[in-house]
């Protein structure tokens, strides 16, 4: 019997560059990542992803573009992450570090893929051709996909 929890991943984009956080403790400590995390009861998807947006880099998004859908399962793990990924340039703030995250500007050309996620590299490309997607993948453990595939759609 499965189960899913619902996360947002924010990705604040520049011209030619991206916003990248170091996750500093917990679930994905020691990769670069997108700002997110779960959402509240009471709140909507998009509005978890502004306030953790908010909360782990100082930054307010006026406004969020949802760019993918990925459903993240691991080996012998009931739980599903439904992970909603948004991307925004309209933003308020400066990044500050935080308890959970420490934030650095990455030129799109030398996104670091080595200190991050193994999927990232399969589906950035679709976010920054901003190709709207749904994947899934199947890990073993946190480092090994066992398999995967990434659709294009016309909307979520
Ligand atoms: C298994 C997994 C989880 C996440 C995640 C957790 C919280 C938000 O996202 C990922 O994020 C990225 N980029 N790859 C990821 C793989």
């Amino acid at each position: 019997m499965t189960s899913k929890k619902i996360l947002t991943l924010v990705f604040v984009k520049e011209p030619g560059k991206i916003l990248l956080g170091m996750k500093k403790r917990g679930f994905g400590q020691g990769r670069w990542n997108g700002f997110g995390g779960k959402v509240e009861k009471g709140e909507t998807i998009l509005e978890g992803a502004k306030r953790e947006l908010l909360e782990e880099s100082g930054i307010t998004a006026n406004s969020l573009n949802r760019v993918g859908l990925i459903n993240f399962e691991f080996e012998n793990d009931p739980v599903i992450l439904e992970v909603h990924i948004f991307k925004t340039s309209d933003c308020i703030g400066s990044p500050i570090e935080t308890e959970e995250m420490r934030p650095q500007w990455y030129a799109e050309d030398s996104i670091p893929f080595n200190q991050m996620w193994p999927d990232d590299h399969l589906w950035f490309p679709y976010m920054f051709s901003n190709k709207i997607f749904e994947a899934y993948f199947l890990f073993k453990g946190m480092d090994v996909i066992v398999s995967h595939w990434i659709k294009e759609m016309k909307n979520l």
